[in-house]
């Protein structure tokens, strides 16, 4: 969401997403820059979200404003400093060594955004170029833009990049965010969109309209349905008393199931502990 826009700032307390960032980047004119640092800061700092992860993204490296919003935000102590078209791991430590020479809290990370062709084929190096890298932001509109591709239904020019960022990330145990569907009026695409962004493996949707929180929710929660089988599945497994491999529902059963059952209801649960 635009720092700029202080009805979203202030509507951004009742939403029921899991994050938020303030952008001080692409959805804010050269003009308002200025403040809308001093308003994202703010927001950071304040306390006024609850149990949301607030975030700043910052204006990217080399630009006029780069140096100043890192600056500022360190200090507000967000829980990550987003940064733009990160290309590579000199980057991410350069990040990395301003936010501790400008005193972010030890829970401030930097989340990356991967939205070049430089930042694809380098993806496992910047993943894990410092432990204070906390995620991957994927910028799906910045890598149609640099493959001179198009925005097509079911994103097929894009797919290796995302797979690519997926597996650097997952190597590197980070988390990996789908990117934004333009379209806020376009519902069928954009569950379309959740729902591939969740088979894919992503761990969640960025967003731009309160409109599209419900769906990236339900797509990215586990159904009830699949809560059942995870617990079938674990009890099918703990019946077989040692066994290596059991049957559920007919459907071979062996310990990765039994890990990814419960990976299932862990999501589950902080779901639930939520509120
Ligand atoms: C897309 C929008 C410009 C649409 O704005 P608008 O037509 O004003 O929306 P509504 O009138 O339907 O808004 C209804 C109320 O909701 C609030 N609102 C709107 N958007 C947000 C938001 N993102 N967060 C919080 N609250 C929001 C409005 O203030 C209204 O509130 P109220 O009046 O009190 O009822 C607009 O939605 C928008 O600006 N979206 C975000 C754009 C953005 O952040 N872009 C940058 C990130 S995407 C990106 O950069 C991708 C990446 O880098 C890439 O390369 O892909
Ligand atoms: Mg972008």
């Amino acid at each position: 969401m635009p720092a700029s826009n202080e009805r979203a700032l202030e509507k951004a307390k009742t939403i029921p997403c899991d994050a938020l960032i303030l952008d001080l980047e692409d959805a804010v004119a050269p003009d308002a820059k200025p403040a809308a640092r001093e308003a994202a800061c703010a927001a950071a700092a304040s306390g006024e979200y609850g149990r949301r992860t607030v975030t700043i993204r910052v204006n990217g490296i080399g630009t006029e404003w780069h140096d100043a919003d890192l600056e500022a935000a360190a200090q507000a102590g967000p829980a990550a400093v987003v940064v733009p078209k990160v290309g590579s791991a000199d980057e991410v430590r350069t990040l990395v060594a301003k936010l501790e020479a400008a005193g972010a809290p030890d829970h401030t990370v930097l989340w990356a955004m991967v939205e070049t062709p430089r930042a694809i084929l380098g993806a496992l190096a910047i993943a894990t170029a410092s432990e204070r890298l906390g995620a991957f932001v994927m910028g799906t509109n910045d890598l149609v833009k640099e493959l001179y591709a198009e925005h097509v239904p079911g994103r097929a020019p894009i797919l290796p990049s995302l797979h690519t960022a997926l597996l650097a990330g997952r190597a590197a145990g980070i988390a990996v965010l789908d990117g934004v569907h333009n379209d806020v009026k376009d519902t069928d695409g954009f569950l379309a969109e959740c729902r591939q962004g969740r088979e894919l493996g992503f761990d969640g949707k960025t967003l731009i309209h309160p409109g599209q929180v419900e769906g990236a929710n339900a797509a990215f929660a586990p159904s009830e349905q699949a809560v059942e089988d995870a617990r079938g599945l674990i009890q099918a497994f703990e019946d077989g008393q040692g066994s290596g491999v059991v049957t559920h529902n007919g459907r071979m059963v062996e310990q990765l199931h039994v890990d990814s059952a419960r990976r299932t209801l862990a999501i589950h649960e902080a779901i639930a502990a939520l509120g």
